[in-house]
């Protein structure tokens, strides 16, 4: 390869790229070259410097870093429609558990994966936080869809159809970290379900664990005041408090929902570097709350984006999520610019990348970096004209927008069309699981 030969270069009418300084560089153009951004220079220029057998130009497009959605259950995009319009622990309890007592296996995971994949991929997401059952299926399916993920294996008291109880859900997450250490596309995190569904000890196993290993933790935190009640009643602790004392509070863990937080506490979540996974839809639709974003950002929190799984949300669109959360955060506030449509790209992006400890990698478009990113379209009526291209993507696209995606340089969606999935057999599979599923429930 001579000196300025490239594997990509990408040419597009605007390019965000989430870096410190939020530049949306115009007219420009990003140089690919071993999955990783070699050059960002204005387009004339590019021609004259670089060349390559693929040029990509994409004149009325957005380019953005690929989005993180850094809170899902992917497999669960099986179950939605499920049990709609409940509370959470009517859902769970009721409804979602049994569901997945009785149909959760290794294929169920593998296929829910494949659907939430293909999904993910239409809608901007090239990396995502999972935290579901049977992690080596899930981590398969995305290696075939040629996503990146972080999946957090599941911990709790119980026995589920993975495991017996949480020693045997420990080894499962030590195996699979031991597997997929050298692969760059998969990390492996712990993630122990929620503070009502795992005790004391095996809390202190996953936190030495997870220090002797360097791994991230994910957890279901504060979702409902039902939940605090619950806690305050049997310990006379409110569960923050009690994660606190078990020394789980740092930057390695990613506290999801965090809709019920006093003063005290956002400063607690601040002191100790605690990521904060806001996941607006599944809050309002489950009738849970929503964490207070606009206070968590002036404390100095990292907060992340995420859609929670598609039985609750119902969707894993991450650009619906990002207007849902600059909505919210502006109704709460009564103040119009909390979150502008900048600093919810940011969320969805860099955040999200920071919160997995992947942000010296992904979450923006920054030479070195992966070359992660998705192609917006904004030449359609719904998105003419633009006078500000990030706001159009937040405040009037939708996510059928999204013409392209590549992870580390990789074409994922060329024009809508996926490159890596064969949607006709993800569909017929999500069609027959929907017959076994609802036909066991006659
Ligand atoms: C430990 S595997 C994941 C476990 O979590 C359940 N789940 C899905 N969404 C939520 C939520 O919003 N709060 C709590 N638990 C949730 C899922 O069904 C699995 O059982
Ligand atoms: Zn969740």
């Amino acid at each position: 390869m001579s000196d300025h030969q490239a594997d990509l270069i990408v040419h597009a009418r605007w390019i965000a790229t989430v870096s410190a300084d939020n530049t949306v560089l115009e007219n420009h153009a990003l140089v690919v070259r071993d999955g990783r951004i070699a050059d960002l220079l204005p387009s004339a220029l590019a021609d004259e410097k670089w060349h390559s057998d693929e040029i990509v130009r994409l004149d009325d497009h957005l380019l953005t870093p690929g989005l993180v959605n850094a809170h899902t259950h992917a497999a669960m995009n099986l179950l939605r429609g499920i049990a709609d319009d409940l509370p959470l622990m009517t859902w769970l309890e009721k409804h979602i558990w049994p569901a997945e007592g009785q149909f959760v296996s290794e294929q169920f995971v593998y296929d829910g994966t494949k659907l939430a994949a293909a999904e993910m991929i239409r809608s901007g997401t090239t990396t995502f936080a999972d935290m579901y059952f049977f992690p080596a299926s899930a981590a398969k399916a995305t290696v075939e869809a040629g996503l990146r993920a972080s999946l957090f294996c599941p911990l709790l008291d119980f026995p589920t159809p993975m495991g017996a109880g949480p020693e045997d859900y420990l080894r499962l997450a030590t195996d699979a970290m031991d597997e997929w250490r050298h692969d760059p596309r998969i990390q492996i995190g712990f993630g122990p379900h929620a503070p009502y569904t795992v005790s004391d000890a095996p809390l202190q196993k996953v936190l030495t664990l997870a220090e002797e290993l360097d791994v991230p933790v994910m957890m279901h935190v504060h979702e409902t005041a039902g939940e605090i009640q619950m806690a305050v009643g049997n310990t006379g602790e409110r569960p923050l408090t009690r994660l606190q004392g078990l020394g789980l509070l740092s930057p390695r863990l990613l506290a999801v929902h965090m809709t019920q937080l006093t003063d005290e506490e956002i400063t607690l979540v601040a002191e100790t570097g605690t990521h904060v996974v806001h996941c607006p839809e599944s809050n309002l639709k489950l009738a849970s709350g929503f964490a207070p974003v606009e206070k968590l950002r002036q404390a100095g929190i990292n907060v992340a984006l995420g859609t929670d799984g598609a039985a609750s949300n119902n969707d894993l669109d991450m650009i619906g999520e990002a207007r849902t959360a600059a909505f919210l955060a502006k109704g709460v506030s009564l103040e119009a610019d909390a979150l502008p449509a900048a600093d919810v790209l940011k969320m969805a992006t860099l955040n999200g990348a920071k919160a997995l400890g992947r942000d010296e990698d992904i979450g923006s478009l920054e030479i070195g970096k992966q070359a992660d990113m998705v192609a917006i379209d904004l030449n359609r009526l719904e998105t003419q004209p633009v006078y500000d291209p990030v706001a159009q993507l937040v405040y009037a696209a939708t996510r059928d927008q999204v013409t392209h995606s590549w992870v580390g340089g990789r074409c994922l969606m060329n024009h809508r069309q996926l490159t890596t999935l064969n949607e006709a057999l993800i569909l017929k599979n999500a069609q027959q699981w929907q017959q076994t599923i609802a036909g066991a429930e006659k």
